[in-house]
């Protein structure tokens, strides 16, 4: 399709032009004499009419000055006339001239016409020459990378010496503490060497734009003193094919001439999409690029001193390859900075811009929600900007508050902002997962909870267990379940209305509970049997289901009796803690992110669920009161004290 109008229009225009100068060559460098046949010519020539003839070889054309001027058909031709002869007439013509002694003759062999006839055939050719250059420009993407061609070395791949250190980066704590090991390590290799510690290769930072990857991976560079060679990766798909895997070549080969140092990889979804997953079919020379980088992060030993870090907005889509273990192993989320950190951020980038004194910044990171690290520098950035206009001396809020409305077009596009409705429902729905998981027993701590959206998620809870585990009981299970639900229980009791929001939640827990009565034998009417062919089996695509329909009826009313009690856990936690569920939402409306101090303060007089009575397999195992024995280490620790 593109091609083909590609053809219709520039090389129809092309070709024309082609035509048009071939046309336009003779008129331009040839006489304008007339042209007779080449018997009238001779017989000029031989009636001595001829007072200066003019011999061009190149052309086989011969041009002659008359005496008398020459009539034919009663038509004046003038004095000069000239005419074209045939190779097999070139000696007759030349005999006849020497016959009829001209007062001037000259003869132009071949060669002294070269000049002209090379452009003939020069212009042609570089005219075609063009054409195809530019088809191929086209169909690589972008003209204008054509033309750098020959000096994309030094433009593509920059080096650099950054100054921005982890102080130039704001409410992103998290992550400034999962660099500082990259930045010790490029710092003092040595030391790392010496006790055999084996540090990442390569270092993924995935988030929405904006928030300040690249100014991340410019900060470690700058902390530990190295060089920075960043390279983007949608320049490598617009290049040649071979081209992007020699650049990647060229890249590592520079970096590790001048280690240690840090090598930046922007966009890298560019080249590290899934293989094989491109739009008509794989892209050879993306392929091809992803394939040098792998070689070359594989090629990295202990002594390379060179760390790749990569940024993406899109982790979703690279290929798994890059994420295995020994290339980019330590992944980074980079989120949108919550009210604090905003609050940080504005104050680093308020530095060289003279404040009004009654601008509080807590108060602009307010108004701000879901603007992003490059958001609030803008919104600074064209407050000062305002104010220069109006000749003032000092941003004041006013400058501010316009500031952030410009602003707003573009993160409104990008990062959902919720209404306030949304955001309140989110509260008490976040706010419901934390407090169930609380109150119930056999759950792990809450350890963060958050209302600022996040991937398809609208906010999200975490609960992290202290240690790792490896296996959960009945009752911890059980607790999960109330978890998952709380959020949907929470939006049940106070807005009466629950939202689409909770499908992942309920999604959760049903296959829990399936898997409860289906795998783990925890359903005292279907008993410790497992049930092959099973839902989860049979979405993988496997086994066929191996029971029987009563059977079958018989799991989907266990499941429901779970999912039933985990809904009732979670219905009595949150009526009977009402209160703290309120301040709960307030606080995550006021601050939006909340750590594990915070809520653990919030959570001081929350009333626990009671715990469980003791499940019984069968009504005829009656409980035993023994309980197990001490292991060594409790005895050891009981004897002491
Ligand atoms: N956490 C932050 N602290 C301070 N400034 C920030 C922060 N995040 C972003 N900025 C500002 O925004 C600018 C742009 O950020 P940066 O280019 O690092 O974002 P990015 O995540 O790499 O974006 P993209 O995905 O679009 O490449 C930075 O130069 C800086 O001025
Ligand atoms: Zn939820």
């Amino acid at each position: 399709m593109k091609t083909k109008k590609l053809f219709n229009s520039w090389i129809m225009w092309v070709v024309l032009g082609v035509l048009a100068v071939v046309l336009f060559l003779p008129m331009v460098f040839g006489n304008s004499s007339a042209k007779v046949d080449t018997s009238v010519g001779l017989q000029q020539l031989t009636s001595g009419n001829v007072t200066e003839a003019k011999m061009f070889d190149s052309d086989q054309r011969v041009d002659l000055k008359l005496r008398d001027s020459l009539k034919i058909d009663g038509v004046d031709k003038g004095n000069s006339v000239s005419f074209y002869y045939s190779t097999a007439r070139a000696q007759q013509v030349a005999n006849a001239i020497t016959k009829a002694e001209p007062g001037k003759f000259t003869d132009q062999p071949v060669q002294s016409n070269w000049l002209l006839s090379m452009l003939g055939v020069i212009i042609p050719f570089l005219l075609i020459a063009a054409i195809f250059w530019f088809i191929l420009a086209r169909s690589q993407g972008g003209g204008s990378k054509v033309m750098q061609f020959g000096k994309s070395k030094a433009k593509l791949i920059t080096k650099d010496m950054p100054q921005v250190t982890f102080k130039d980066v704001a409410g992103a704590d998290e992550a400034v503490e999962e660099l500082h090991e990259i930045k010790e390590f490029l710092q003092e290799p040595a030391k790392f060497q010496a006790v055999g510690a084996k540090i990442p290769k390569g270092v993924l930072l995935y988030g929405p734009p904006g928030t300040g990857k690249t100014l991340l991976a410019k900060a470690v560079a700058g902390e530990a003193q190295v060089p920075f060679y960043s390279i983007s990766g949608s320049d490598f798909v617009e290049m040649f094919v071979g081209v992007g895997a020699s650049r990647v070549r060229d890249l590592f080969e520079q970096a590790k001439n001048n280690s240690p140092a840090i090598i930046f990889v922007d966009e890298i979804d560019a080249v590290g999409r899934h293989r094989g997953a491109g739009i008509g079919g794989g892209n050879d020379e993306r392929e091809q690029t992803l394939n040098q980088l792998l070689v070359e992060m594989d090629g990295f030993d202990a002594t390379t001193n060179v760390i790749l870090i990569a940024a993406t907005n899109r982790p979703d889509v690279l290929d798994p390859a890059l994420l295995r273990p020994g290339r980019f192993d330590r992944q980074i989320p980079v989120e949108a900075p919550d009210l604090k950190g905003r609050e940080d951020i504005l104050k680093v980038h308020v530095k060289g811009k003279p404040m009004d004194a009654t601008v509080d910044l807590n108060a602009v990171a307010k108004k701000t929600p879901g603007y992003t690290g490059a958001d609030l520098a803008n919104v600074l950035n064209e407050a000062a900007l305002l104010t220069a206009r109006s000749n003032a001396n000092l941003i004041d809020d006013r400058a501010l508050d316009e500031a952030i409305d410009r602003v707003m077009a573009g993160p409104q596009k990008r990062t959902r902002l919720m209404d306030e409705h949304e955001r309140k429902v989110t509260a008490y729905h976040e706010g419901g997962h934390a407090l169930v998981a609380a109150a119930m027993n056999q759950t792990a701590p809450v350890t963060k909870i958050t209302i600022l959206p996040r991937g398809r998620a609208l906010g999200y809870t975490m609960v992290v267990p202290e240690s790792d585990k490896y296996s959960v009981t009945r009752n911890e299970l059980l607790d999960q379940m109330a978890y998952a639900m709380g959020g949907r229980v929470a939006e049940e009791i106070v807005f009466h209305d629950p939202s689409t929001g909770a499908s992942n939640d309920i999604e959760k827990a049903t296959s829990t509970a399936r898997k409860m009565v289906t795998e783990y034998g925890m359903s005292e009417k279907v008993g410790a049997v497992r049930l092959a062919g099973s839902a989860a089996e049979q979405q993988m695509g496997g086994a066929q289901r191996e029971f029987s329909d009563e059977m079958a009826h018989l799991v989907d009313q266990e499941v429901r009796e779970l999912i039933e009690q985990a809904h009732n856990d979670a219905y009595q936690a949150l009526m009977t803690n009402r209160h703290v569920l309120d301040r709960l939402a307030l606080a995550l409306l006021e601050r939006e992110t909340l750590n594990q101090k915070e809520i653990a303060e919030i959570f001081s007089d929350l009333q626990k669920r009671e715990v469980r009575d003791v499940w019984l397999s069968n009504e005829g195992r009656p409980v035993h009161s023994d309980g197990p024995v001490l292991s060594p280490k409790e005895r050891a620790a009981s004897s002491t004290d």
